[in-house]
């Protein structure tokens, strides 16, 4: 594949999260519907030697490191390369963004490695970036059938949420799974109306551990949005809105209420990216 490549890392969104056992090395079993969005970070490939320039909004809060995942991504696919990373979502906070940046990695190299979980949970389905149920660890992947367009809007506190602390605070961990089929969703209030009945079995753990996400779901209630929920294991919370005039208004309200805060509107990103 030629070189310069620019490759979008569209954020992932856990729609719904359900943690429905454990296994003996301490991973969890999971069972999720997953989506992602136009918001995201951009992944740029030039031919090498290997290295990483860091640039966005977010850039101060990774280190150009060797255990950047965008680095052990070109590794995995055996490539010397000079990457730039436009890192414009919060680090480690529930939507994906160094597994979306090492899938980008993959794909702008043309890679396909026999393990990407090795990078992490969430790389297989970053991967893919399109709609999925995902279960296993996160490597068994089902497309979702068509959904409707949705209007969302994301808000993080600012403050990162470690993923294994979250998990280990968990006090149950054999919740019950999502229905084995899933039914179509025609139109948003269907969609709305399923995932009304589904969770994330990682936000009363997260909240113990970060009482501002609670703070972020109230705000999302009170501007008007449905179903507010956290994604991934937090701290970045999401509602839905009606249209795309609807949730930009709420993402300027919350803004402006709440400056230190991430909010953002998003839609979803189109099917193949
Ligand atoms: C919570 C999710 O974001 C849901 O999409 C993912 O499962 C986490 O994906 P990720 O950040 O790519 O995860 P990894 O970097 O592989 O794992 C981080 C940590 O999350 C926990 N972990 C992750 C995935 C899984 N199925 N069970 C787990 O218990 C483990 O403590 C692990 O050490
Ligand atoms: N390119 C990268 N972008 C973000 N974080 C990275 C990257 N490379 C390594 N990391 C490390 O990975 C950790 C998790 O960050 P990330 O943003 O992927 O978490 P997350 O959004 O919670 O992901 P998930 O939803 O998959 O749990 C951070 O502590 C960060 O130091």
């Amino acid at each position: 594949m030629g070189l310069p490549r620019r490759e979008p890392a569209p954020a992932k969104l856990n729609l719904a999260l359900h943690v429905t056992g454990r296994r003996d090395d301490g991973y969890h079993l999971l069972d999720s519907l997953v989506v992602f969005l136009t918001v995201g970070d951009v992944v740029t490939v030039a031919p090498g030697p290997l290295s990483l320039t860091l640039t966005g909004p977010f850039a101060a809060g990774l280190a150009a490191d060797p255990d950047n995942l965008c680095l052990r991504a070109a590794r995995l696919a055996g490539r010397d390369v000079a990457i730039t990373l436009e890192k414009n979502l919060p680090v480690a906070s529930g939507i994906g963004g160094g597994s979306a940046d090492a899938a980008a990695v993959l794909r702008a190299l043309g890679a396909q490695p026999r393990r990407p979980q090795d990078l992490g949970a969430d790389v297989p389905v970053c991967l893919a970036s399109r709609p999925m149920r995902m279960q296993g660890l996160g490597e068994l992947l089902t497309p979702l059938p068509p959904l409707p367009p949705l209007h969302l809007v994301l808000v993080n506190p600012r403050l990162a949420l470690s993923t294994p602390a979250v998990f280990k605070a968990m006090t149950r961990r054999d919740n019950a799974p999502m229905p084995d089929l899933l039914p179509d969703f025609p139109d948003a209030p269907a969609l709305i109306g399923f995932l009304a009945e589904c969770r994330n079995d990682l936000q009363p753990p997260a909240i113990a551990l970060l009482p501002q996400i609670a703070d972020c779901l109230a705000a999302l209630e009170a501007a008007g949005a449905a179903l507010p929920r956290m994604s991934g294991s937090g701290a970045t919370c999401f509602g839905l809105f009606a249209d795309a005039p609807a949730a930009q208004a709420a993402a300027d309200a919350i803004a402006a209420e709440n400056p230190g805060w991430w909010v953002t509107a998003s839609g979803l990103a189109p099917a193949s990216v």
